[in-house]
């Protein structure tokens, strides 16, 4: 779904409500259900069925209450604006921004496509500041309306470039058609900063991975990739590392011939070229591509638990360091060797509310992360439990030193099944993919490396 639809679709309604359930209540109420030959209390029920599961803040200052609700509509997105503020937590914070998604019946992934679309539109914290300030309701639709046209592709005055970047991307360009190699990456902070004129003499496949989302993407050239990563945390090389999984995960890579990666310290002037090749860090997303297909789990799962967990390792939980484990896939056998050590959180919700990859679950999830255990994430994204403490039969030798008893068991628990596995170290903030009781990806702190 594009932003453009969506944001044609959006109504907006300035909030009197003080309270959370009022001011749901009001956007609710703002929709034309005898159009639909629908009730508003059904939907109201619908909804409070999801808040039940977990919160739906999204940030300090917006939350997206949501349901699948039985009626013809596709979806319905109401924008709700509170200049007093809303008090949505029991603590009584106020929010400003309640924006209100209803999504027809039985389009699972149509639901979560929309959440994401929504939470794209307003992820910049700026814009929503904007949207609180607006003077008036039209002001709102226009910034709205502004914020979506930013987002097509437009042409940029040419950037100044350092010379450094121009010269290494020749030098990279030079390699990459000597080595024959199936790919040119380019890991930096913008696309503005990409020097396309070097490029020009590559032929091949480029693929470009940034860390701030831009609006103003300029492509000019076929065979290109885009791929933005927000975890400016990451070293230059985890960056490179993380834009090859996600080609990977696309499938845009074979994993036999070479990558050319092409590099610069936090992601600014590019000073370093690298030649890799996926098959050595990526069996994990193309073995499960080719031959697990009957338990295949889905690579954008795997991607979602990556960010997850490398927004914990980044961010922690009240200023402290977090550890966290996930158990991705094979959920039979997996529990097989399993032991709740908390009441599981999630026991008893439809599994249509605790869809990892539902973009307003961000928070919950890293909310349960501090409990003790493991998540047990099934293929789809399901999350099974939380707090679940892993028994595997055998202990894997041959793992890097220094890992303690969460590695290990993610490490075993992977050998015995074939789930996938990413922990997060507590002591060190790296974040580890296991598969096949093997290490086969880790992402360290940019701190850690310091260039
Ligand atoms: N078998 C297991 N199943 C689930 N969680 C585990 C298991 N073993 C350890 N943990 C979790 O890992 C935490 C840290 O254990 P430990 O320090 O030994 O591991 P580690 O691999 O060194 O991890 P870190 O780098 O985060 O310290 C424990 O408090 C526990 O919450």
């Amino acid at each position: 779904m594009e932003i453009e639809e969506l944001v044609n679709s959006i109504s907006v309604v300035e909030l009197a409500a003080p309270s959370r359930l009022e001011a749901i209540r009001e956007l609710v109420d703002s929709i034309n259900w005898q159009e639909h030959s629908f009730l508003p209390d059904v939907v109201m029920n619908a909804i409070e069925e999801r808040e039940a599961t977990a919160q739906t803040i999204i940030s300090g200052d917006l939350a997206m209450p949501h349901a699948i609700i039985d009626w013809e509509g596709d979806h319905c997105v109401v924008f709700g604006r509170s200049r007093e503020g809303v008090a949505y937590r029991a603590t009584g914070d106020k929010l400003h921004l309640i924006v209100l998604v209803l999504v027809g019946q039985g389009d699972h992934v149509r639901h979560l496509e929309v959440l994401a679309v929504v939470a794209e539109l307003l992820n910049d914290e700026g814009f929503r500041r904007s949207l609180i300030c607006a003077k008036a309701a039209d002001d709102i639709r226009g910034l709205l309306a502004e914020r979506c046209r930013q987002s097509r592709p437009a042409l940029l005055p040419k950037a100044e470039l350092p010379l450094m970047s121009v010269a290494i991307v020749q030098h990279a360009v030079g390699l990459a058609e000597s080595l024959s190699a199936q790919a040119l990456l380019l890991a930096l902070d913008r696309y503005d900063s990409i020097p396309w004129e070097p490029l020009a003499c590559w032929k091949g496949r480029l693929l470009i991975i940034t860390s701030k989302s831009s609006n103003d993407v300029v492509i000019k050239r076929d065979n290109t990739h885009l791929f933005d990563s927000p975890h400016n945390s990451l070293s230059r090389m985890d960056r490179a590392n993380l834009g090859l999984l996600l080609a990977a995960a696309h499938g845009v890579l074979d994993h036999e011939s070479d990558v050319v990666c092409i590099t610069g310290p936090r992601g600014q002037t590019l000073d370093s070229i690298t030649v890799t090749r996926p098959a050595i860090h990526f069996s994990a997303v193309f073995s499960m591509k080719e031959q697990r297909a009957t338990t295949s789990i889905s690579a954008s799962v795997i991607l979602r638990v990556l960010s997850l967990a490398i927004e914990l390792a980044a961010e922690g939980r009240e200023a402290h360091p977090l550890g966290a484990m996930f158990v991705i896939g094979d959920s039979r056998r997996v529990l097989k060797h399993t032991q709740q050590l908390v009441l599981n959180p999630f026991h008893g919700f439809a599994r249509r509310l605790r869809n990892i990859l539902d973009p307003s679950l961000a928070e919950t999830v890293k909310e349960f992360a501090t409990l003790d255990g493991a998540f047990i994430v099934q293929a789809d994204g399901t999350i099974w439990s939380v707090g679940t403490y892993l028994n595997p039969t055998s202990r894997v030798l041959d793992l890097p030193g220094g890992l303690g008893a969460r590695h290990q068991a993610a490490a075993a628990i992977t050998a015995e099944t074939d789930a996938v596995a990413v922990t997060v170290s507590q002591s060190t903030g790296t974040v580890t993919l296991f598969q096949d009781g093997k290490v086969v990806l880790t992402l360290e702190r940019a701190t850690l490396t310091r260039w």
